[in-house]
């Protein structure tokens, strides 16, 4: 399997919030702020929780998509490192 786009995700996250574009969703929501951040990662949320309960495989799939992006950009908006959540996995590891 291969995670690469996680990694370049991550970086478009990072670099939209050093340099915000025009029409950018992710400067939407890096501008308003953590209050908004975490009400569309509880909608996200929500909306996965429904799909997973009621919907079919390739929904579920793309509201998790939705709110791992949702993740990231929580994480950019504090400067906590994705990559420490891998650590983080791999100390557990047994
Ligand atoms: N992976 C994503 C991604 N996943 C989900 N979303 C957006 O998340 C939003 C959430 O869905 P909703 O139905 O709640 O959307 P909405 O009604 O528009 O949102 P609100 O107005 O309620 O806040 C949608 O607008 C989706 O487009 C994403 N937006 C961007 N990306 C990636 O982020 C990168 C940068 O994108 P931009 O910041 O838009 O340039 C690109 O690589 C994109 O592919």
């Amino acid at each position: 399997m291969n995670f690469e786009i996680i990694e370049k995700l991550i970086n478009i996250i990072k670099d939209r919030k050093t340099n915000p574009k025009e029409g950018s969703y992710t400067n939407t929501l890096l501008s308003a702020g953590e209050n908004k951040i975490i009400k569309k990662l509880g909608e996200e949320f929500a909306e996965f929780l429904k799909a997973y309960l009621t919907e079919p495989e390739d929904r579920v799939v793309s509201e998790f998509a939705d709110l791992f992006y949702h993740f990231l950009v929580a994480f950019e908006y504090k400067d906590i490192d994705f990559a420490n959540v891998l650590k983080e996995l791999e100390s557990r590891h047994k």
